[in-house]
């Protein structure tokens, strides 16, 4: 695929994003096109030597076995500089040494990121700049709205990609084929004959030393907000005519628009939990409270869980609950489609009387559709089966798909910008209710399956 991109330059290069997601994806997408060649820049406020940067790019491209002719380009002429991306001097020394046409690539926290681009409108960009943004997006509607607005004073809308690594994942480009490749699902997709649909992403992780950000955050912005709106958008779309970017935006967006809080109520359709200490998978963690950098004030949730409704013809009534939380017992990260009951089952048949269920799993990417049928045995008495499935892995890592598309100019997996303000709008009143302390902090000690009175979704 033609490169319209000739430099990645990342800022926030010393920071956990770069070396353990943006190099491995680099080094994986180099690797299977030996042909391509793009310049690699760092950028970060550490004081790294060039071996230093070198090295954090070996090893990185390692972890996904990377070589080839393409890898070696950008292991010896990588470059790292020290930079405070906030400072328009710094930013314009920066700029000076870009060759050709750069993504420039912000893995810094949101604030940070905001800050550098407002440094932007007062210098020059290099030519032919690409914007890629990580989630999340701003920190809340307003401040999305006056990124977008920064943004659209530095580069044309097709040349910023808001990344969300979940729309690179294989499991929701399945997604799209398993509805609209298979007539089964889609006629059926639809308030009439769906009761519910769940979407769970339980983590085992703890908070892995990243309470700078995440303290600030919380399971609601950091999964929610973002990715799982994402997924949600995808699984309920109308049909798009192409998957051009902008028919799947346009599908994406149209369905995000109609979403609210279910019955308008962030009190009752919503619940947030905290974990205590406890041992996930034989790791001891410490409490939330307890690990560097937490300040236990800001009452930031590690479980978030909140139920949406989707006022269009086809989903009115539909409870879409999504739900993310980390520190928990069994790593969980599916999506539950349960069907209504049927309208009216044979008298004489008996036994169970579970509705129809259709899983997708999100990593494994497998799925599994349980029915009932007459088993053996009694012919008049249902059993339950699980038809299975493995989608089999993605070629490309999450990231190498995100990377693949803002190193050929193509937006269609990036959130567009009407999109990124939007699920601020959908999340807000959850957090205002938060932060009143209208929603109780519930505590679940790490490695549990969350607050015990809590009911299992799904
Ligand atoms: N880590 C992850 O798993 C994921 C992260 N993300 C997103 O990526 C973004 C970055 O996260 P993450 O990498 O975890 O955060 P880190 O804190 O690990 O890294 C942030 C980097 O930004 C640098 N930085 C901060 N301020 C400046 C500045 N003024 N000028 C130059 N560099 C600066 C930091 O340098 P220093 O340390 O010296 O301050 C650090 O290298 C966040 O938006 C997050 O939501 C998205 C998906 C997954
Ligand atoms: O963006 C994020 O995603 C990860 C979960 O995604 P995965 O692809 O690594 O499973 C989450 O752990 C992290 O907190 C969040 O910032």
């Amino acid at each position: 695929m033609a490169s319209t991109v000739a430099t990645l330059l990342i800022f926030g290069a010393s920071g956990d994003l770069s070396s353990r997601l943006l190099l491995p994806a680099l080094g994986q997408l180099l690797t299977r096109n030996p042909d391509r060649r793009v310049a690699l820049m760092g950028s970060g406020a550490e004081d790294w030597d060039a071996d230093t940067w070198a090295e954090t790019v070996r090893t990185s491209f390692a972890t996904v076995d990377a070589s080839g002719p393409a890898v070696d380009a950008v292991l010896a002429s990588t470059s790292y500089h020290k930079a405070d991306v906030t400072s328009p001097e710094e930013l314009t020394e920066l700029f000076a040494l870009v060759e050709g046409a750069p993504a420039i690539y912000f893995a810094l926290p949101p604030a940070v990121t905001a800050m550098s681009c407002a440094a932007m409108l007062t210098i020059d960009l290099p030519a032919g700049t690409t914007l890629c943004l990580e989630k999340p997006f701003g920190t809340d509607q307003r401040s999305a709205e006056k990124l977008n607005g920064v943004l659209a004073k530095l580069v044309p809308e097709d040349r910023i990609h808001r990344v969300d690594h979940f729309l690179g994942r294989s499991t929701v480009f399945n997604l799209v084929g398993l509805r609209f490749a298979n007539r089964i699902f889609e006629p059926l997709w639809n308030s009439e004959h769906i009761e519910r649909i769940d979407i769970v992403y339980d983590e085992q992780l703890g908070l892995e030393d990243r309470a700078r950000y995440y303290d600030g955050a919380g399971a609601l912005v950091d999964m929610i907000q973002s990715h799982l709106l994402q997924v949600m958008a995808v699984l309920a779309m109308e049909p798009p005519s192409t998957l051009d970017a902008a028919d799947l935006r346009d599908a994406k967006g149209m369905m995000l628009r109609a979403t609210r809080v279910w019955r308008g109520s962030p009190v009752k359709s919503s619940r947030r939990g905290r974990y205590t200490k406890g041992t996930v998978d034989g790791r001891s963690l410490k409490s939330y409270v307890a690990e560097k950098g937490v300040d236990p004030a800001r009452e930031t949730e590690t479980l978030a869980e909140v139920t949406f409704e989707v006022n269009t013809w086809r989903w009115a009534g539909v409870p879409f609950t999504l739900r993310s939380g980390k520190a928990l017992g069994e790593r969980r990260r599916e999506i539950v489609v349960t069907f209504k009951p049927v309208p009216h089952l044979p008298t004489g048949l008996w036994g169970v009387e579970a509705p129809t269920k259709l899983r997708i799993m999100l990593a494994p990417d497998e799925m599994s559709l349980e029915l009932n049928i007459n088993g053996p045995g009694d012919p008049k008495e249902l059993e339950r089966v699980s038809l299975g499935a493995t989608f089999g892995e993605g070629q490309l890592l999450a990231y190498a798909e995100v990377l693949e598309g803002i190193l050929a100019g193509d937006p269609s997996l990036s959130v567009r910008g009407d999109t990124a303000e939007d699920c601020w709008r959908i999340v807000a009143p959850v957090i205002k209710a938060w932060r009143k302390d209208k929603v109780p902090l519930d505590d679940y000690p790490a490695g549990s399956s969350g607050p015990a009175w809590w009911m299992p979704l799904g």
